[in-house]
Order: C-alpha cells, then sequence, then structure tokens
C-alpha cells in the first residue's frame, strides 16, 4: 500500500504542479482587479460591436485560455502515453470544460461579473453576442462552482478529471484512458479525503452533468455562428478555436 500511496502522492503532486504552472494569472493578480469593472461608455462600445466582431473578440481570448489548458493536459501523467488521436479527442470536447472550470477563478459572484479584456465584465458586456442564454448558462455554472470553494489542489484535479474522460467520443483506446482516469479518480479522491471532504464528490459529478450539457450549448451557438458568419469563422478565428470545436 505504501508504494501505491507514494505514487498517489506523486500523481496529485505533479497535476497540481501543472495546474499552477499553466494558470494564465495568477490569484492574487485577478484579486487585485475584482473590483475594476467597465464604464457605462465601455460597455456601450461593446453593446455596439457586431455579433461577428463581439464573436471574434471572445474566441480569440477564449483561445488563450485554450492553450494554457492543451499545456496542463500535456503535464498530466499517462496523458502523454496515449495516441495523438486519443490526445486529440480529449482535448476537443474537454478544454472548454476546464477553460469553463478555471474561468470560476476569475468570477465575482457579489457582483455576477467575470474577468474580460482586463476588467470585470456582467452579463449585459456580452449582448452583442445574440446568446444570452449560453451567457447566463456560463454564469450559472460559474456560480455553483464557485460555491464549492474548491482549494486549488482540488481544483487542479478536478480539472484533470474533466480532462481524461473515458466516454468521450471517438476513442481508439478507450481501456487505456479509463486506466488514466482511474489514477486521476484515486487522486482526487486522495485530496479530497485528506481534506476531510468525502461529501464533495458526489457535487463534482453533478458538476461534470452540467459542464456537459453547457459545452453542448456552446457548440450549438459555434454552429449557429459559423454558418451566419462563415468567413469570420473560417479566416478570423484563431485556428486552434476552429480546430478544436468547429
Ligand atoms: C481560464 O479562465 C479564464 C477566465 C477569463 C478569461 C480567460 N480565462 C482568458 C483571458 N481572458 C481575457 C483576456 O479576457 C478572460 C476571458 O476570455 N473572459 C471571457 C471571455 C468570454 C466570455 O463570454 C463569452 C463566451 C463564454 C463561453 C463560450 C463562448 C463565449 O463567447 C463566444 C466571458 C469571459
Amino acid at each position: 500500500y505504501p508504494h501505491s500511496l507514494r505514487n498517489i502522492d506523486e500523481l496529485c503532486a505533479s497535476i497540481v504542479r501543472s495546474h499552477r504552472e499553466t494558470s494564465q494569472y495568477r490569484l492574487e493578480e485577478l484579486q487585485a482587479l475584482t473590483w475594476k469593472v467597465f464604464s457605462r461608455e465601455e460597455i456601450q462600445a461593446y453593446q455596439s460591436k457586431t455579433v461577428d466582431e463581439m464573436w471574434q473578440h471572445c474566441a480569440v481570448r477564449l483561445t488563450d485560455a485554450v492553450q494554457y489548458v492543451v499545456e496542463f493536459a500535456k503535464h498530466i501523467p499517462g496523458f502523454r502515453m496515449l495516441s495523438q488521436n486519443d490526445q486529440i479527442a480529449l482535448l476537443k470536447t474537454g478544454s472548454m470544460e476546464v477553460v469553463l472550470v478555471r474561468m470560476s477563478r476569475f468570477f465575482n459572484t457579489e457582483n455576477n461579473t467575470v474577468f474580460f479584456d482586463g476588467k470585470f465584465a456582467g452579463t449585459e458586456v456580452f449582448k452583442s453576442l445574440a446568446c444570452g442564454d449560453l451567457i447566463s448558462a456560463v454564469f450559472d455554472f460559474a456560480h455553483g462552482m464557485c460555491a464549492l470553494k474548491l482549494t486549488e489542489q482540488q481544483l487542479a484535479l478536478f480539472s484533470a478529471l474533466v480532462l481524461i474522460n473515458a466516454d468521450r467520443p471517438s476513442l481508439e483506446d478507450r481501456g487505456r484512458v479509463q486506466r488514466v482516469q482511474r489514477s486521476v479518480e484515486l487522486g482526487l479522491n486522495h485530496i479530497l479525503h485528506r481534506d476531510n471532504q468525502d461529501s464533495l464528490m458526489h457535487k463534482l459529478y453533478q458538476r461534470m452533468a452540467v459542464l456537459r450539457s453547457l459545452c453542448v450549448l456552446h457548440m450549438e451557438k459555434l454552429r449557429w455562428f459559423s454558418q451566419r458568419y462563415p468567413l469570420t469563422a473560417h479566416s478570423l478565428f484563431p485556428p486552434l478555436y476552429k480546430e478544436l470545436f468547429a
């Protein structure tokens, strides 16, 4: 048992380290900005953007966040042993989910604002995206994540579990992904047990179910957008966003 415990500790330590090293912004940086909100004029400026300008604006920023999640994935023990196709398959469906999990760290539940373009924005800033249901679902999910008050270590293991999901479509070697997923589950269980918060596990599985439906909604909106604005979607969107989500 001590041998496997050592492995479990090493597994958790490497996932937590990778999470820290691939968090685009440090928590302290963002806390300093929490009460910097947009002026009426700035909000007006976002609201007077055209649908495709605002979509492109957001896609560029979210692609930034996705890049960091790709880096995070590469350091999850076992991820790089998977085939290239399986790594892409996991990132195709999981990377936006992890961005949304991480986004909850940049969310201020007191005034319902999220970090965007250097300040904290309310839902009204995203009006010109013309997908209010997606934005309110994103904000609701962030609220739900904040309510769990996860530590950085718990968030790191949860993010890894969101990514390493053997139920994803079109996996070549599902068994191999299952083994990596199982080890990450053991790591998360280990951390929660150590923190005396075993009850969090089923809440986290409920969060994963909400997250999956949120990302289905995101893909539907992206499909709607790409059909309506094919030029923007196919030429201006960052390649990674297209590769992963189109
Ligand atoms: C990992 O966590 C975070 C958190 C915040 C940020 C980042 N990373 C990267 C850097 N960043 C910058 C530079 O603004 C922040 C950002 O992108 N914020 C932001 C972007 C779009 C939003 O809603 C629109 C939307 C949401 C979901 C899906 C599609 C969408 O629109 C098409 C809301 C907030």
